[in-house]
């Protein structure tokens, strides 16, 4: 057996907790409780080992009952997901997008009944909302079309009323160029994404739609490096995801300090519990998985095009194997779906998130094609996600073929 296989059997893996035992305030004893829960996880995994070596291919993804679950919550969910009422198409998407990555296959029932269900949250004035009959909102928008492109066929791609859509995100913007995230609604990072990611997805991208975004986003970037949900904002990892990739979209990732926001992205990961905070001082959690882990293929990207010679031609630029063991340690619940950290219960958002910052780290697109780095089983290999959209690579080039024969609203393209 090769016992340093594992991040966590390293002998110097205890040495990397942290030590705030001298001046102890709430948010570091939270941290030692959070160390505990994580270092009892990876001590039960080693004693396991240490019973039988040949159980090193038990660190295994699941794959059956996280299967169970998401298929279980498309046709039913506990009274617990009543707060979830105004983010239905939300759950259509963690669900249809976490399902996407372990390819696992939807019958043509399904395809339709969905489809049918979030044509019935699109807005007579454009967008999607929360449910039918709900308000349009950027963020229901965004996680509609990502579902429909993720089903795929022609069916749920006509779904999206594009011209409505156009005039929609036109109603949405504000005169500097950001979003808000519904009539009346607070404007903040999240809307520029939302807008950003539809608009190209669906092919209605156009000048006059997004004049002056990429200035706003980059207000939004800290003295830390990350991105704030507004300009004046502590960075967040979900922000800075949001900031970077809309950047991205919108062709102006220059304007931003890359090697600021790689220093903070790349500090954000824990050194003891191998999975990502959202936000310096802040506690681990899968979801971040992909919030923050990402941020790398994109940082990647952007690097790439200053044609930086340091650059890894094998590797992300953070430690992709610690991440998997956090995820797959710690983060899998013992009768499917996936959670933020020990002691928290499974739900679809960190189920997705997780799945989605795994498939981050087992794929490294930024050397030749299709380098996968998998810990545990190879069968814990999940499909790639596109980093921008994050749906499938597939499902992205699928729906941008389908939407780029079509005319762009209000030009003549
Ligand atoms: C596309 C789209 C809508 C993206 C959303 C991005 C996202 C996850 C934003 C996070 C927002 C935020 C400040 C969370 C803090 O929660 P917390 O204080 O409970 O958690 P923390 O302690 O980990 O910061
Ligand atoms: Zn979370």
């Amino acid at each position: 057996m090769d016992a340093f296989k594992f991040r966590c059997l390293k002998p110097n893996f205890e040495s990397e907790r942290s030590n705030d035992d001298n001046f102890p305030t709430a948010t570091s004893l939270e941290q030692g409780c959070v160390e505990d829960s994580v270092g009892q996880m990876y001590t039960a995994f080693k004693n396991r080992l240490e019973l039988d070596s040949d159980l090193l291919d038990e660190l295994v993804l699941d794959r059956k009952m996280h299967v169970a679950f998401l298929k279980k919550g498309l046709i039913h969910l506990s009274q617990s997901y009543e707060c979830l009422d105004a983010s239905r198409p939300w759950l259509c998407y963690w669900i249809l997008h976490s399902l996407d990555l372990l390819d696992e296959p939807l019958t043509d029932g399904d395809i339709s009944e969905i489809s049918n269900f979030l044509a019935n949250c699109q807005c007579p004035d454009g967008g999607f909302g929360g449910g039918p009959g709900q308000v349009a909102h950027l963020a229901p928008t965004y996680a509609a079309v990502n579902a429909l492109c993720i089903l795929g066929t022609e069916e749920a791609y006509k779904v999206i009323n594009r011209d409505k859509l156009y005039s929609y995100l036109l109603r949405m913007r504000t005169l500097e160029g950001a979003f808000k995230m519904h009539d009346g609604g607070e404007v903040d990072i999240r809307g520029a994404y939302c807008a950003a990611s539809v608009a190209r997805l669906t092919n209605i991208m156009t000048p006059a739609l997004f004049d002056g975004t990429p200035e706003w986003i980059v207000m939004c970037q800290t003295y830390e490096g990350g991105f704030g949900g507004c300009p004046g904002m502590e960075a967040h990892g979900g922000y800075s995801f949001c900031g970077l990739a809309a950047l991205i979209l919108l062709e102006h990732a220059k304007l931003c300090n890359i090697q600021a926001l790689q220093r903070w992205t790349v500090n954000k990961q824990m050194s003891y519990e191998g999975g990502f905070q959202g936000r310096s001082n802040k506690l681990v959690d899968g979801c971040y998985s992909f919030w923050q882990g990402g941020a790398f293929p994109l940082i990647h990207m952007v690097l790439a095009m200053e044609v930086d010679k340091a650059l890894s031609a094998e590797r992300w630029l953070f430690n992709q194997e610690a991440l998997q063991e956090y995820i797959l340690i710690c983060c899998q619940a013992p009768g499917g779906g996936l959670l933020d950290k020990p002691g928290k219960t499974r739900d679809f958002y960190h189920t997705c998130y997780c799945l989605s910052g795994l498939s981050v780290a087992q794929h490294f697109a930024g050397g030749k094609i299709g380098d996968t780095f998998v810990v545990g089983h190879q069968k814990n290999l999940l499909k790639p996600t596109h980093p921008v959209f994050n749906i499938g690579v597939d499902a992205s080039v699928h729906a941008t073929l389908y939407f780029s024969a079509l005319p762009v609203p209000g030009t003549s393209q």
